[in-house]
């Protein structure tokens, strides 16, 4: 890449010193989904790979796709190129993306709940393990690696409805109808998403995420107990067994709720989307944990002085505090990349 040196992150580099406590100015960055359609050389790659599943499990091509942006633009960390419903097709259960379309599941029911297969955590999901291992040997020491998983509520949704749906009614049908069942989904997910956190772990992740990108169906209860109450399982069996490595949850439109998320889960950082109110986040948030995020897609898309002041206020607001900069969701398609590198430029300055 260049002649920089390369293998296990530097205990100074900026993404881990925020997330050990200490706010960094200006505030580390990388990008939800930076590695992506917007990009031609992801394209390229997508394009000789297969199905995306091909590409989540040929270790060399979802290096190249992780490493693509980092090349491109330096971000302070690179998150492990795969996605959330691996963990399902893991558990044996049938998971195809449709182009244009999404993610496609069998629908789960009870029985299937008592059928999954964990084994498969093991096994099916070797490649994983793998990429990240070649990545902590390519990527630069200054560059923190980041494993993830979707949260238990966020993957149960993909397993009961089959694919996405825009308020959870599947699922929140489901769990209404026999939480007994649910519970069990819930609580399988657990095991096996910590297990898989540690895992990637064990293959060299510095840092790992939780993306709980449908929690905002939930309502105060549920929210408690299907979003926050398993993440802070995992956190715990993955504390318990990997001391020291950062978590950063992502409880995706828990608005109000985000300050039990953080004093129930414990994770080092939590993920703000667009919608949050930074003076909300500063006073509230802030004092218990690092904050990443929150700038909208769509003003990345538009550019310009639009995203200049967007950028700035976030700089302003959170940047003197434990500030990790980030998108509010994951990068779209139509993004141009002069946009991303005025956005890079923008928060290195300072704003
Ligand atoms: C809900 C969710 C999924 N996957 C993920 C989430 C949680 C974060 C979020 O809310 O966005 C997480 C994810 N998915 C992907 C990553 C890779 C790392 C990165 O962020 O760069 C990560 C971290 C690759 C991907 N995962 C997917 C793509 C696009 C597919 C392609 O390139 O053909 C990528 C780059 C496919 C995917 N995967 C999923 C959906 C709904 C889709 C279809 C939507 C779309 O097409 O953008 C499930």
């Amino acid at each position: 890449m260049d002649g920089k040196p390369r293998g296990s992150v530097r205990a100074d580099n900026r993404l881990m010193r925020v997330l050990a406590g200490t706010p960094v100015a200006p505030p580390p960055l990388w990008l939800m989904r930076q590695a992506g359609r917007y990009l031609p050389e992801y394209r390229a790659v997508r394009a000789e790979a297969g199905s995306f599943l091909d590409l989540c499990f040929s270790p060399a091509k979802a290096a190249e796709v992780t490493l693509q942006p980092i090349r491109r633009f330096g971000f302070d960390a690179a998150i492990l190129f795969s996605d959330i419903l691996v963990v399902p097709h893991a558990l044996g259960r049938t998971v195809r993306f449709v182009e244009g379309e999404g993610p496609r599941l069998e629908p789960i029911d009870a029985a299937g709940i008592e059928a999954l297969d964990e084994e498969g955590i093991a096994t099916r999901l070797a490649p994983v393990y793998e990429t990240v291992a070649r990545l902590r040997q390519d990527l630069p020491r200054e560059t923190a690696l980041i494993g993830f998983c979707g949260a238990p509520f966020t993957v149960a949704t993909y397993m009961v409805a089959g694919k996405g749906s825009p308020d959870q009614a599947p699922t929140r049908l489901f769990a209404a109808r026999d939480p007994a069942a649910f519970d069990r989904l819930i609580d399988r997910l657990v095991t096996a998403s910590a297990d898989y956190l540690l895992r990637q772990v064990a293959a060299g992740a510095d840092v790992l995420m939780i993306f709980d990108s449908w929690a905002g169906a939930l309502g105060g209860d549920d929210f408690l107990r299907w979003s926050a109450e398993p993440i802070a399982r995992i956190v715990e069996t993955v504390r318990a067994a990997a001391p020291g490595v950062p978590v950063i949850g992502f409880p995706k439109g828990a608005g109000l709720g985000l300050e039990t998320f953080l004093r129930r889960t414990g994770v080092d950082a939590v993920g703000l989307d667009w919608t949050v109110p930074l003076e909300f986040a500063r006073d509230r948030l802030q004092p218990l944990a690092a904050l990443q995020g929150n700038l909208d897609p769509m003003v990345l898309v538009v550019g310009g002085a639009t995203l200049d002041r967007a950028v700035d206020r976030i700089l302003e607001t959170l940047g003197s505090g434990r500030l990790i900069f980030n998108l509010g969701h994951g990068i779209v398609p139509e993004t141009p990349i002069a946009h991303v590198e005025r956005l890079v430029e923008r928060v290195r300055r300072g704003g």
